[in-house]
């Protein structure tokens, strides 16, 4: 049998965690051919629940999963870790503000990203999920200096995916038949969903951008908004389609994007599109396998320059404010 992968997964108790695990068990993140070893790294109040969610994990008797291992220590959780996939995060609370938030969640992602550096296998690539998760990505990939920052990336697959479904439904075609979708900037309500390189059912996308009407007052706000309205509708935030595109995120990255494709994620900057370097920005990326590679050489028009600029200084705005937290 090939060597098990070493996979730690946080937030563990949560809502994305109950929806992940199961699959990752099932063999959906790295393949049907690989074993896994889960950690599973949960704050003290919550390790019960995450003990309750492992039992249900070997009752699943799921070939594939070789060991479960609960912890509430990073040390321990992120020991020989090939894969850190990072949900659990500090969820705004009323009245909290944004400075706040990026606190709160710096003492959570500085600690694990110095544990990743120091007891992570030499290969551990991490995907942050929790949000802010550009910026969250950024504070993890800061305090881990061994690791290289292109083995870091933040998740805009959800968003990615909305993209296609909506672009889908405009056209009358099914999400199969999209391809080329572009999410750029941050994961937040500044992105912006790219419909002008993509092809839909062999046509470019770029002709159905003349409808600007519905790119700027349909397409782009149902994007961006869309984990708002699922939180209205639902009293909860997205579960089952975060965990979904946690786990095309992974599976890409490492197996690689299809041909003729590509998908998008943040990852950090080094001058595309003059982004200033060192930001976790959205692109669209390929991976052959062993990392993301951005897609080069798109063209912008100002309606997509002045959006994807809006977005880039929300993330330089946000790593500021942690700069200025003594965070990075
Ligand atoms: N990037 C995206 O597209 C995307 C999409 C949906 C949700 N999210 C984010 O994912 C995160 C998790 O969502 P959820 O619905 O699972 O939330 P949740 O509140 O149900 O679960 C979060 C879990 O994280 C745990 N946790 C908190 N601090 C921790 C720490 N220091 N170490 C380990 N575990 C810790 C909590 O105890 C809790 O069990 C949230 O930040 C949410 O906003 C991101
Ligand atoms: O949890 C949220 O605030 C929303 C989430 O990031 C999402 O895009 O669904």
């Amino acid at each position: 049998m090939t060597t098990p992968v070493t996979v730690t997964v946080t937030g563990a108790a949560g809502m994305i965690g109950y929806s992940l695990l199961f699959r990752t068990g099932a063999g959906q993140l790295l393949g049907a051919d690989t074993p896994i070893r889960l950690r599973l790294l949960e704050v003290p109040q919550a390790v019960r629940v995450a003990e309750g969610v492992a039992m249900e994990l070997d009752d699943c008797a799921f070939p594939l999963l070789v060991d479960v291992e609960i912890t509430d220590d990073p040390k321990v959780a992120f020991d020989g870790a090939n894969l850190a996939v990072l949900v659990g995060a500090r969820p705004r609370s009323k009245g909290m503000e944004r400075s706040d938030l990026l606190g709160a969640n710096g003492a959570i992602f500085g600690p694990q990203g110095r544990a990743i550096n120091d007891r992570a296998a030499d290969d551990v690539r991490v995907l942050v999920v929790g949000n802010p998760a550009n910026t969250n990505a950024l504070i993890a990939a800061s305090h881990a200096p061994d690791v290289p920052k292109e083995r870091f990336s933040a998740m805009t697959r959800l968003d990615h995916n909305r993209a296609m479904a909506q672009l889908a439904r405009h056209v009358g075609v099914r999400s199969s038949q999209v391809r080329r979708m572009s999410i750029w900037g941050n994961h937040s309500g500044t992105q912006y969903p790219d419909v002008f390189h993509t092809v839909v059912d062999g046509r470019p996308g770029a002709e159905l951008a003349g409808d600007t009407q519905w790119l700027t007052d349909e397409f782009i706000p149902t994007v961006a908004q869309r984990g708002a309205a699922i939180i209205e509708a639902r009293g909860a935030s997205s579960q089952a389609s975060a965990a979904d595109a946690a786990i095309s995120h992974v599976r890409d990255w490492f197996r690689g994007t299809p041909d003729g494709d590509w998908t998008s994620a943040g990852v950090w900057s080094t001058g595309h599109y003059g982004v200033p370097d060192g930001l976790m920005c959205s692109f669209p990326v390929t991976s052959d396998g062993k990392g993301w590679t951005v897609v080069d050489d798109l063209e912008h028009g100002e309606f997509s320059r002045g959006r994807i600029d809006a977005s880039i200084a929300e993330l330089v705005e946000e790593r500021e404010a942690v700069r200025a937290l003594g965070l990075i």
